[in-house]
């Protein structure tokens, strides 16, 4: 079946037979019709200087005028194409024959089809950064050979893909076990961008699909980017850190959100299992106080057995370029899974970033499907032998040398190209590839590049913002359909299966885009005149309906890479560099000088300044309202850091300097603080660490100045750290003697 392009009659991509013995290329195999392309690339060919704007070329110009024309034919006019009606996947556009040929035209001009051989002969196009762009390599057959540097990184990718297949394979069989000597089951892989959202995507559509699941039964996977505490509350409720293995996910080792959430969980097996290490320089305890629930793991904390160093080991391991820093925050080398500055972060789903949680939590496999081979074609025993790559590398083989006009990512590159630069329409993803205001050479661009990406599983988008699409701005909108659902159910008495309920939509929601609904039509339905334009639709919408056979791991491959694709194309028409992201660098570092002035204002009550007026008031609302709230909020964790990056919960007035601000209270001394038996009606009834009420002559301690009270088992871990109560932070000195 599939992809017919829905534009002037005479023009179509058709194909996708999941079956075709002829093709390798399982998602699409399509033919072109009508599209002379020799005669497109002679015509089209225009020598650019290196430094040239893809906007000064001829082919540039001749779509430019060709887009009035365009502009008079309405997408319904193309409905009545009875080639394409016979296809089962459509590609709706704004756009004919000659609009193809025109695109072809820019294509060669923009020498694209050189670019697409240096990305895979690894020259360093990602000039800004001085890398190759490689991740091709990363799903390449054991055998084959791809160079960086003159030097085949294809046995380097293998390597570490034989040490995910061995440590996963031993977690997963119970051959390796937690501090306690149980077998780790929970996976959490820490990461943020690129570290995070392709394991993620792929996790979220493996964990239905039943062949998948049945190898993760048992186990969980889930996955932590956001710095919010919130964020980790969620992913560690319900979690035990016995049987727990946190899986460090950064390229560079130095993302503050993610080495935040890495120091926290670092805390957060160790307080239950042991200490990180005996650094004396900065133990501090840490309350990370939270309006939300209490999630988290207080009784971990109070539970903490002293110091063990084997628990980082056992339950934390490393996926990074950076091993040195990996090995400098705790992680033992052996457990660091590697990968290489050719691959950029956003397409690195198919390195270890991807491959080791999702190994872990479905074996090796199944991510060895995501990434090519069907493993009824291999041995499982190593060596692997290779037969027939399928999943990511098939798209990789067709991209590289499928001719223009049966080349998918190409065409939907063109194609978006076309959305974006003439027609005006923001487009789908690679917001952080192509979304770009200069050349690759530096040249500011006249013409409006990258996407805007935004979407919402099934048909939860039609009761929110396809509004917008339908009525309000133009925006081409991808729809992804399968043939067989993942979970079918078929109620008794319902009309259609609840999988073709939700198909009906996929279909219906490209056709209303394109036709569109006239006033003619409305009338004819007796509708209220005052309700007439608010009930036209205007039609004329492009959209592309991709149909795949089912969601698993080969086609969720597939798919990933035609995406990858697409962007490059993109990118090397635009003439941008498609791999570099510098334009998210301002706001980290701004956030860094916002994070030095919280450190400041609460640890030495430094005023607000260095920041423009508005920032500087908002900046000391946050402050003031903070300080006054604070003993509201009940107290979520106790952790200890060793960081100065973290920033600290703390009053500047009671932690004048860090002589005050440890107790050194021994344990034993602990014990001969005064303690009492709750009686009951005295004091609060609710430990305000635990969250707990306070039962009757359960042992507690009293803050002897402000009457606060707590759990003594609970008080006593922070009590060894400072001598200010918990909850309101006033001083006092200990009186020592036997319980009362
Ligand atoms: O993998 P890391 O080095 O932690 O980087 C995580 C992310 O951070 C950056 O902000 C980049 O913009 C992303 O492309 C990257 O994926």
């Amino acid at each position: 079946m599939l992809p017919t392009i829905r534009c002037r009659p005479a023009v179509r991509i058709s194909g996708f037979h999941p079956g075709d013995p002829d093709s390798n290329v399982k998602l699409v195999a399509f033919e072109f019709k009508h599209w002379n392309l020799n005669c497109g690339i002679v015509l089209g060919f225009v020598q650019m200087a290196s430094s040239a704007l893809i906007c000064e070329t001829e082919p540039w110009k001749d779509l430019r005028a060709h887009v009035d024309d365009i502009k008079k034919t309405h997408l319904r006019e193309l409905m009545t194409d009875m080639e394409r009606c016979q296809s089962m996947m459509v590609y709706d556009i704004c756009a004919t024959l000659d609009t193809l040929n025109k695109l072809n035209n820019l294509a060669q001009a923009a020498h694209l089809k050189e670019k697409i051989d240096r990305m895979f002969e690894g020259e360093r196009i990602n000039s800004t950064e001085n890398r190759s762009v490689l991740h091709v390599a990363l799903r390449a057959p054991r055998n084959s050979v791809i160079n960086s540097d003159g030097k085949n990184v294809v046995p380097d990718v293998w390597q570490v893909l034989d040490k995910i297949k061995n440590f996963s394979d031993r977690v997963r069989s119970g051959a390796w076990v937690g501090a306690t000597g149980k077998a780790l089951k929970n996976v959490i892989a820490i990461g943020i961008g690129g570290s995070f959202l392709g394991p993620l995507f792929v996790n979220t559509a493996l964990q239905t699909d039943l062949e998948a699941a049945e190898f993760a039964r048992g186990r969980q996977l889930r996955c932590l980017a956001n710095v919010d505490p919130i964020d980790v509350a969620r992913n560690l409720a319900g979690l035990d850190p016995e049987t727990t293995l946190v899986v460090v996910v950064s390229k560079t080792f130095t993302t503050a959100e993610t080495m935040l959430n890495a120091r926290t969980l670092r805390e957060w097996i160790s307080a239950a299992l042991g200490a990180v290490q005996p650094t004396q320089s900065a133990v501090r305890l840490q309350i990370l106080a939270c309006n939300g629930p209490p999630y988290l793991f207080q009784n971990h904390v109070q539970a903490s057995p002293g110091f063990r160093p084997q628990a980082v080991a056992k339950h934390m391991v490393a996926v990074s370029t950076n091993l040195t820093l990996v090995e400098k925050f705790g992680i033992d080398p052996n457990n660091a899974f590697a990968f290489w500055d050719w691959v950029g972060g956003r397409y690195s789903v198919c390195s270890a970033v991807g491959v080791l949680p999702l190994s872990l939590q479905y074996g090796f496999e199944v991510a060895l499907k995501l990434l090519s081979f069907v493993l009824s074609d291999i041995s499982i025993v190593y060596p692997y032998s290779v037969k027939v790559p399928e999943g990511a590398s098939s798209i990789d083989q067709h991209f590289h040398s499928a001719p223009f006009e049966k080349n998918l990512p190409v065409l939907l590159g063109l194609l978006s190209v076309w959305n974006v630069s003439f027609l005006g329409y923001p487009a789908r993803v690679s917001m952080e590839s192509n979304g770009k205001g200069v050349s690759i050479d530096g040249v500011p661009l006249p013409y409006e590049t990258g996407e805007i990406d935004f979407g919402e599983p099934g048909t939860n988008g039609q009761h929110s913002f396809y509004q917008l699409i339908h009525q309000g701005r133009i925006i081409p909108c991808d729809f992804i359909g399968v043939v067989k659902s993942q979970q079918p159910v078929y109620l008794k008495g319902e009309l259609v299966s609840n999988h073709d309920e939700l198909m009906s939509n996929f279909f219906a929601q490209p056709d209303a885009l394109a036709y569109g609904k006239t006033p003619e039509q409305l009338l004819h339905e007796n509708v209220p005149h005052h309700l007439i334009t608010h009930k036209t639709f205007s039609g004329n919408r492009p959209s592309l309906s991709l149909l795949l056979p089912s969601l698993n791991a080969y086609n969720i491959g597939q798919l990933l890479a035609i995406y990858e694709h697409r962007i490059a194309v993109e990118g090397f028409v635009w003439g941008i560099n498609s791999f570099d992201q510098w334009g998210v660098e301002l706001g980290k570092s701004l956030a860094t000088q916002v994070r030095k002035q919280l450190h400041a204002s609460r640890r030495k009550g430094e005023p607000v300044e260095g920041f423009n007026f508005s920032t500087t008031m908002l900046l000391t609302r946050f402050l003031e309202l903070h300080h006054r709230n604070r003993k509201r909020y009940p107290v979520l964790f106790l952790l200890e850091g060793q960081d100065d990056e973290i920033s600290f919960d703390q009053d500047p007035h009671t932690a004048a300097d860090d002589h005050n601000f440890y107790s050194h209270l021994s344990v034993e001394e602990l014990q001969d603080m005064t303690c009492l038996y709750h009686k009951v009606g005295t004091n609060c009834s609710v430990c305000a660490i635990c969250l707990e009420n306070i039962r009757h002559a359960e042992v507690c301690r009293v803050m002897p100045a402000c009457r606060h009270e707590f759990h003594a088992h609970c008080i006593d871990p922070w009590l060894s750290k400072r001598l200010t109560c918990p909850t309101c932070r006033t001083p006092f000195r200990p009186r020592l003697s036997a319980c009362e």
